[in-house]
């Protein structure tokens, strides 16, 4: 049985001080029994926001690291550095980062790597651009991304993989893809991890859908038999709205 997962990407949002805010206003009401509830914030909110959730079920993750562990590598973050902070979960290969910040599929599956011999469980973000969707590209897109991020994973690890299906032209835009077609890809990015790992692997791996979640529409994600939860952008950054997210997906 798959815990369903509802990740806020707070994107470059929020300073210390509005995080904290954020967390004493959630406290106790962004909890909703089996569903597991992240905060994605900016790096410099990090350690602040795991003191602040202490004795909550939120949990705190980065929206990015660096594949190596240290070195000269000016304005990076690493792994080591994450889970010191006792950050427990990390987007990998968000769209902004592959379109603005030149992540290949390399870089995400030399991530994905790093996160797990760190201890964090990384969010893996595929999707395909509006122009491969109207190609009627937007499987291939996401067979591309999924076999590039999962190379090199062990069964063990795959089935720890979080997969976060956003569809670029839905991202931030307010145009959502149908629950049906989401879960149309969602349900073949299963299928792509049973021919890679089997049935078993499969079964275990969560995959969120994200573009342009809210409140209003988050529980007819939920009902999709393949659709285990949502990255959410905008409708994460509002104390209210996060809260009747968690609710919305119990
Ligand atoms: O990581 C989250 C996604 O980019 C979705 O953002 P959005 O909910 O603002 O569309």
């Amino acid at each position: 049985m798959r815990k369903p997962i509802i990740a806020g990407n707070w994107k470059m949002f929020k300073t210390v001080g509005e995080s904290l805010a954020f967390v004493s206003e959630v406290k106790g009401k962004a909890e909703a029994a089996g569903v597991e509830s992240v905060i994605c914030a900016p790096f410099t909110n990090l350690p602040a926001l795991v003191e602040a959730v202490k004795g909550t079920t939120l949990k705190v993750g980065a929206q990015n690291l660096h594949f190596e562990d240290n070195g000269a590598f000016t304005g990076e973050i690493s792994g080591v550095m994450l889970k010191d902070l006792g950050v427990e979960y990390v987007i990998i290969g968000h769209s902004e980062r592959r379109a603005y910040f030149a992540e290949t599929d390399e870089t995400v599956n030399k991530k994905v790597q790093a996160a797990f011999k760190h201890g964090l469980t990384p969010i893996v973000c595929i999707g395909e651009k509006l122009e491969e969707r109207e190609a009627g590209q937007t499987k291939n897109v996401c067979k591309v991304q999924t076999e590039a991020a999962f190379a090199g994973l062990s069964a063990e690890q795959a089935a720890q993989v979080v997969i976060a299906y956003e569809p670029i032209w839905a991202i931030g835009t307010g145009k959502s893809s149908t629950a049906a077609d989401a879960q149309d890809v969602i349900g073949y990015i299963r299928e792509l991890v049973t021919g890679l790992y089997g049935a078993e692997t499969a079964a275990a791996v969560r995959i969120q859908y994200g573009g342009s979640v809210k409140p209003n529409n988050i529980a007819e994600y939920m009902q999709q038999p393949d659709i285990d939860g949502a990255l959410v952008g905008g409708a994460s950054l509002e104390p209210a709205s996060y809260i009747d997210l968690i609710k919305g997906a119990e």
